[in-house]
């Protein structure tokens, strides 16, 4: 569904992403682990057509992202950080806006936004203005808008990012609910979100990939077995000491 080959990107003198590759199959949730700082949310830009690398490619289905984006972002539900800029606008029309922005109309149309809504939990906020809204819905509304179209490939960058613990465990289902039909990149730095969502992880510091491995191997590189230390130990190598 998706292929990342050799991508690099340049901020003035800084490396940001450093022949970032890897392919993803539909069915796979792949956690997209790192430190602040390490490239996730640049290399997800560049698989939503939202920043072109310096070098590299990205396929997403049959398409080049450099020569045939548009084709290739019908494919794309993409998750940006942060919370929608349209402030005036309420969830329901944000998602309707999108879909029409995809040539969406009539009852097609309504179908889906509702569908969206719904799933992303949106509730009576759904025609709040998106301005008003608490950082947890204003997140919602975003996820609604990324998903309404259904498309086979999921970009989400920190999806549970200002979530309550109840909201967290609702977008968890419904990204595992999702994950059947679909290839979905999760970013996070919520290391228990690995376990209960992801079928593979890839960590990335300093714009490299680390490891690309399944959720138990990554555990594994603690002795104690627990993810955060396993984190600690690939991207801070000097704590190895702190948890053998
Ligand atoms: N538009 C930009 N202009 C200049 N530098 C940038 C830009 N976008 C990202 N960077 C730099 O590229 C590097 C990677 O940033 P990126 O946002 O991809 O990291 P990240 O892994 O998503 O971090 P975080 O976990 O903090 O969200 C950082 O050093 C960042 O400052």
């Amino acid at each position: 569904m998706l292929s990342v080959d050799a991508v690099v990107k340049t901020f003035g003198r800084r490396r940001a992403v450093d022949r970032v590759s890897f392919d993803l199959a539909t069915g796979e949730v792949l956690g997209f682990l790192g430190p602040n700082g390490a490239g996730k949310t640049t290399v997800m830009r560049m698989i939503a057509g939202r920043l072109e690398p310096d070098a590299g490619r990205v396929r997403v289905g049959e398409f080049d992202m450099l020569t045939q984006r548009r084709n290739g972002q019908r494919l794309i539900g993409y998750l940006p950080e942060g919370a929608p800029a349209y402030r005036t606008m309420t969830p329901r029309e944000f998602v309707s806006f999108c879909l029409q922005a995809r040539g969406w109309s009539g009852s097609k149309l309504r179908k889906a936004r509702e569908l969206a809504l719904e799933r992303a939990r949106l509730g009576d906020a759904g025609n709040q203005q998106i301005g008003t809204l608490s950082k947890g819905y204003k997140r919602r509304a975003a996820l609604a808008a990324a998903i309404a179209h259904d498309p086979p490939l999921l970009v989400l960058d920190e999806p549970t990012d200002g979530l309550d613990p109840n909201q967290k465990h609702e977008v968890r289902a419904l990204i595992r609910e999702m994950a059947a039909d679909k290839a979905i990149i999760v970013s996070t730095h919520i290391l228990e979100e690995v376990p209960a969502v992801c079928s593979r992880v890839i960590v990335i510091a300093k714009g490299e990939i680390l490891v690309d491995e399944d959720p138990d191997e990554f555990s594994s590189h603690a002795r104690t077995g627990r993810l955060d230390d396993a984190f600690r130990m690939l991207t801070r190598p000097q704590a190895e000491e702190a948890v053998s």
